[in-house]
């Protein structure tokens, strides 16, 4: 921003002296200060000053000077009116907020600029255009509130869908759900502390949310204000049906957030019909660095595919995969719906034995075309829904009839999502009656009611295209009454309507013509009739245009009872769309229902990568090969080593990708599994060095390892890969042993610890609950040939020359490394001393005069409060030596 430009501030102090153009314009600026004011000036959208500097850099558009006000030059760029939403694209992306300002005066009648007025205010989070909104995934508004004593209040909602959820957690699980929730903005209070801030803004750069933050004014967060806003919005007495009663800090959360929605839709949220609460006990955890190992939704690149969700992604309709997303990403521990999934799914794959299509198979067919009835209802509910989305939902309301009354499912899943895709009787009959068959893009243009809806308007329209027979008609008879042969009836746009009578035939002319005009020749007049008439054809186009737009804000007032019901038919959409896609994946990919156990276990028979896998096929490179595991209560380790590319990772990877799967209620790759309780998936995979956070590769891999074994419980997966490898050798060793001995010992998780550190494989000499597994190869003279089968034992050695060799390394590096390696192993068998990596150490001693140590390590700052943090330090006075 250039120096010399003045903020709107600075030129508002002195807007007397401002053209009234810019009076409007900086009246309207300061409501959305910190947002992009696009103002509308003809066929343009201008920005002025900052805004102008800022928008020619963002959009890479001319900035330019015209004229002054009060003495200032104003800067100025523009965008065409007609390319608005691929800028408004543009921006957005960027993170940034946008409010447009459009003419709303009358232009003839305006004394001075037109009135203007900010229409719609465009945010990452509060998107409900489809033309801005990806169709796969969700926008997402998130406000977090910082309550007392380190607690967090968050509540989050997509404007285009009817629910906001609310949860609660500590200052230390806040990234966890940052990146769980991934919001596309995010709220706080502007009268958070500045050590909250710089959380955030590290969380944000550490990437457990990319999303931009925006300060929010700190009244807006109160607990108060906020339950009173969620009972309003869901129209209930009591939050107590949800389990929201008992949150005043996600209240705070929820207050913010719904009125920033608000301000930006331009109106209350009527959709809003339901709460959820979300527990990160009920969830399966999911850390970012599981999200992100696992390539869920993103390839470790961060692009779209290939990933479990891109392999998974059949779906028909843009819900359907918002919902699977969700789904994917928010397991639960509790399997009553996962298990209700499962059972849906294999009513779907149907019975291969009998005629016909299978069920899924033709559900499909009919999702085909499916309009996103999510979007369009909350489009609905905000008035801005569309003629041609009417059309649409018409259109899906009556497929979703024919699939209610088709669906007579035994399954009881099914048919509960069957029953709720009856759509409201009143509404689908409303629609159809209503919206003509190729509606307009807008109102405004007309054409957009159905004939026979509205008989004002039928007459209205009548009068227009029945103008030419009426006029044919009359002439007839007025020739017939006048007996005058030439006379004709005829319209022009100065005079309007007339009847030409020749001079020779003046005579013949009645009383009740009237002169209107008189020409060399002839002379035209207008009868009592043809003024009617006229009165009526010339207003019937605009009171035509008028009735259509009072009838669709009527057809809106009357779709909004049925907006919760619609909601739900939504959900049933997508939810039976998922279903059939998890039906139609389970076959074309071979994969199996899962079943879950009580007793601790994961057995997999013939387990695969599911994206591997694919790929394999896709690039015709041969077979998957499939691998067994066996993980139960008395053997909760696996200790895996093996070359190089061998497949420790795949075989790792697929381990937790089936358990996540079958925790969805999905069918996994594999020819069994079984599956006990599990509350996490943890990963320590790969390194990537994180300069954002100036943390090096190995701070990286330590603090994330250090994450885990503080979280990590019997229940939780765990996978390590190469842990200790970014440091030195010796070091990088005794951590990997200290990890590995902690794990089996302490915190007992299942744990798949893949290493090529040889020395552990001695481990499960002492640990019981370890085993030793390993990826074969053979060797083929100086070659290796992967086999990517796992099996029990140890490996017997490393390979890293010979893939060194695979890679290309020059012929002269290996001979060198060759030749290294000898003596390496030369001399480490010479003074082979064992060493006991996994004997007990002897217990850690307690410094001397550590009274004031032992106090201090007992507080925890963030949960006390001021007085009890005074009371600490005197304590901490009194303990300490005297000076
Ligand atoms: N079970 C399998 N069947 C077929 N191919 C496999 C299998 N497992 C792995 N591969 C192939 O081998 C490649 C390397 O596998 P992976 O990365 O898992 O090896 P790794 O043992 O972890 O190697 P490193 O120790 O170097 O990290 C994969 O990209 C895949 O193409």
């Amino acid at each position: 921003m250039s120096p010399e430009t003045p903020t709107s501030e600075d030129l508002l102090r002195d807007l007397e002296s401002h053209t009234p153009m810019m009076q409007q314009y900086l009246q309207l600026k300061a409501q959305y200060p910190d947002t992009l004011l696009l103002y509308r000036m003809g066929d343009f959208y201008e920005v002025f000053w900052q805004d102008a500097e800022k928008a020619s850099r963002m959009l890479d558009i001319t900035l330019t000077q015209r004229g002054q006000s009060a003495g200032q030059p104003v800067l100025m760029a523009g965008v065409p009116f007609h390319a608005l939403e691929s800028y408004l694209g543009r921006l957005i992306k960027m993170g940034e907020s946008v409010a447009i300002a459009e003419q709303v005066g009358d232009v003839a009648t305006a004394k001075g600029p037109v009135e203007r007025k900010v229409v719609r205010v465009v945010t990452p989070g509060t998107l409900t255009d489809s033309e801005l909104l990806s169709d796969k995934s969700e926008s997402l508004l998130l406000a977090v509130h910082q309550g007392k004593r380190a607690r967090c209040g968050l509540a989050w909602l997509s404007v285009t869908q009817g629910r906001v959820f609310l949860a609660e957690c500590t200052l230390e699980e806040l990234g966890g759900w940052l990146a769980r929730i991934a919001p596309s903005e995010l709220l706080y209070s502007g009268g958070a502390t500045q050590r909250f801030e710089q959380q955030l803004q590290q969380l944000r750069q550490g990437g457990a949310c990319t999303c931009p933050l925006a300060p929010r004014p700190d009244w807006q967060f109160d607990s108060a204000l906020g339950e009173r806003k969620l009972l309003e919005a869901t129209g209930a007495a009591t939050l107590q049906a949800w389990g929201a009663q008992d949150l005043a800090q996600a209240h705070a959360a929820a207050a913010a957030l719904l009125h920033y929605a608000e301000h930006t839709q331009g109106r209350q949220l009527t959709h809003i019909h339901s709460i959820q609460v979300q527990r990160g006990s009920e969830l399966i955890d999911l850390p970012a660095s599981t999200r992100r190992n696992l390539e869920l939704v993103k390839t470790l690149r961060g692009e779209d595919a290939p990933t479990l969700f891109s392999l998974l992604d059949t779906c028909m309709t843009g819900m359907g995969s918002r919902l699977l997303k969700t789904w994917l990403l928010e397991p639960r521990r509790e399997r009553t719906e996962a298990s209700a999934r499962l059972a849906a799914t294999q009513a779907l794959r149907g019975d291969a034995a009998s005629p016909g299509p299978a069920p899924w198979s033709w559900l499909r067919e009919q999702l085909k075309g499916v309009s996103d009835v999510e979007r369009i209802t909350a489009r609905t509910a905000l008035r801005q829904v569309r003629p041609r989305e009417l059309l649409a939902l018409a259109r899906t309301l009556q497929k979703a009839e024919l699939l209610a009354q088709s669906g007579q499912a035994p399954e009881p899943y099914l048919a509960q999502i069957f029953n709720q895709l009856q759509p409201p009787p009143e509404c689908a009959l409303l629609l159809q009656r209503a919206i003509a068959e190729e509606p307009a893009a807008l109102v405004r243009d007309g054409g957009v009611i159905a004939a026979g809806f509205d008989a004002e308007l039928d007459e209205l329209r009548a009068i227009q295209s029945n103008c030419d027979a009426f006029l044919l008609d009359l002439e007839t008879r007025e020739k017939a009454r006048t007996g005058i042969p030439n006379l004709r009836v005829q319209f022009n746009k100065v005079h309007g309507f007339y009847i030409e009578v020749t001079s020779s035939h003046a005579d013949k002319v009645p009383d009740d013509y009237r002169r209107r005009q008189t020409l060399k020749n002839a002379e035209r007049f207008i009868t009592p009739e043809l003024k009617a008439f006229e009165d009526k054809a010339l207003s019937a186009q605009e009171r035509a245009l008028a009735r259509e737009k009072w009838l669709y804000e009527q057809i809106l007032d009357q779709l909004q009872p049925h907006v919760p019901a619609l909601t739900r038919l939504a959900h049933a959409l997508a939810a039976l769309d998922v279903l059939c896609t998890f039906a139609e994946r389970s076959l074309t990919l071979g994969w199996c229902a899962p079943q879950f156990a009580p007793e601790p276990c994961i057995e997999i028979e013939a387990g695969r990568h599911p994206v591997v896998e694919a790929r394999l096929a896709e690039t015709s490179s041969g077979a998957f090969i499939a691998n067994h595991t066996r993980l139960h209560a008395n053997q909760r380790m696996q200790i895996i080593t093996g070359p190089n590319m061998g497949g420790k990772s795949t075989y790792m990877r697929q381990v937790a990708l089936i358990v996540l799967l079958a925790s969805i209620g999905s069918h996994v790759p594999a020819a069994r599994c079984r599956l006990g309780p599990i509350d996490a998936i943890h990963t320590r995979i790969g390194a990537a060095d994180d300069l954002a956070n100036a943390q090096s590769t190995f701070m990286l891999e330590m603090v994330e390892a250090a994450q885990i074994l503080h979280a990590a419980t019997p229940h939780s997966l765990v996978l390590m890969d190469e842990i200790g490898r970014g440091t030195s050798t010796f070091d990088g060793l005794a951590l990997a042993s200290g990890i590995a001995t902690h794990l089996h010992d302490k915190t007992r998780a299942f744990t798949l610890f893949a290493t090529h550190y040889f020395e552990l494989t001695e481990l499960p000499a002492t640990a019981r609950h370890a085993v030793n597994m390993h990826v074969s190869a053979v060797e083929n003279g100086a070659d290796i040939v992967f086999l990517h089968e796992i099996q029990a034992g140890p490996a017997s050695r490393s390979y890293g020359l010979q893939v060194a060799k695979l890679a290309g390394m020059p012929a002269a590096v290996l001979h060198h490394a060759r030749h290294a390696l000898a003596a390496l192993e030369e001399r480490a068998a010479e003074d082979a001393q064992q060493v006991d990596l996994f004997a007990p150490p002897p217990a850690p001693e307690m410094a001397m005069g550590s009274a004031v140590e032992a106090a201090l390590a007992q507080i925890n700052p963030d949960q006390l409060s001021p007085r009890e943090a005074l009371d600490a330090l005197y304590q901490l006075k009194r303990l300490a030596p005297a000076a």
